[in-house]
C-alpha cells in the first residue's frame, strides 16, 4: 500500500513551488512503473488500454470519481479501448504532491 493514498489533496491556488525533478522522481517510487514523468518534470503522464468501450467509459468514470473528492482534475484523453491522462497543478504550472496523491489511487480502481 502506497502512503501517498492515505493522504488527501490540498486545495492549490498557487503560491507553493513546484516540486523539484529530485523530488518528483523520489515520488515515482510510490506510484506504478507504468506513470511517467515528461522530461521537464512539470507533468505525470499514463495510458491505458481496454478491450472495450464499457470498460474505458467505466475507468474514466471511476477517475472522475477521484477527481472530484480530491477536487484536483487531470487532463483526459479517452476513446475506444484507451485512456491517457496528464496530471500537473496547473496553479504552479508543475507537479505538486496532489498529482501523485491522485495518481496513487487510480493506481487502485480494479482493471477490467
Ligand atoms: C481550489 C482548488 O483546489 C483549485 O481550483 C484546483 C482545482 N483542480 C485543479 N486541478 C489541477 N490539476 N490543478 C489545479 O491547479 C487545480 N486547482
Amino acid at each position: 500500500m502506497s502512503g501517498l493514498t492515505e493522504k488527501k489533496c490540498v486545495p492549490c491556488e498557487g503560491g507553493i513551488d513546484p516540486l523539484s525533478p529530485a523530488q518528483a522522481e523520489g515520488l515515482m517510487k510510490q506510484l506504478q512503473p507504468e506513470w511517467t514523468l515528461s522530461a521537464d518534470a512539470k507533468s505525470l503522464h499514463r495510458e491505458w488500454k481496454f478491450r472495450n468501450f464499457y470498460h474505458t467509459m467505466s475507468f474514466v468514470n471511476a477517475v472522475a470519481h477521484i477527481a472530484n473528492a480530491e477536487d484536483h482534475h487531470p487532463d483526459i484523453e479517452c476513446g475506444w479501448g484507451y485512456c491517457r491522462l496528464k496530471y500537473s497543478t496547473h496553479a504552479i504550472n508543475g507537479l505538486s504532491e496532489n498529482d501523485f496523491i491522485c495518481a496513487a489511487k487510480i493506481d487502485g480502481i480494479p482493471k477490467q
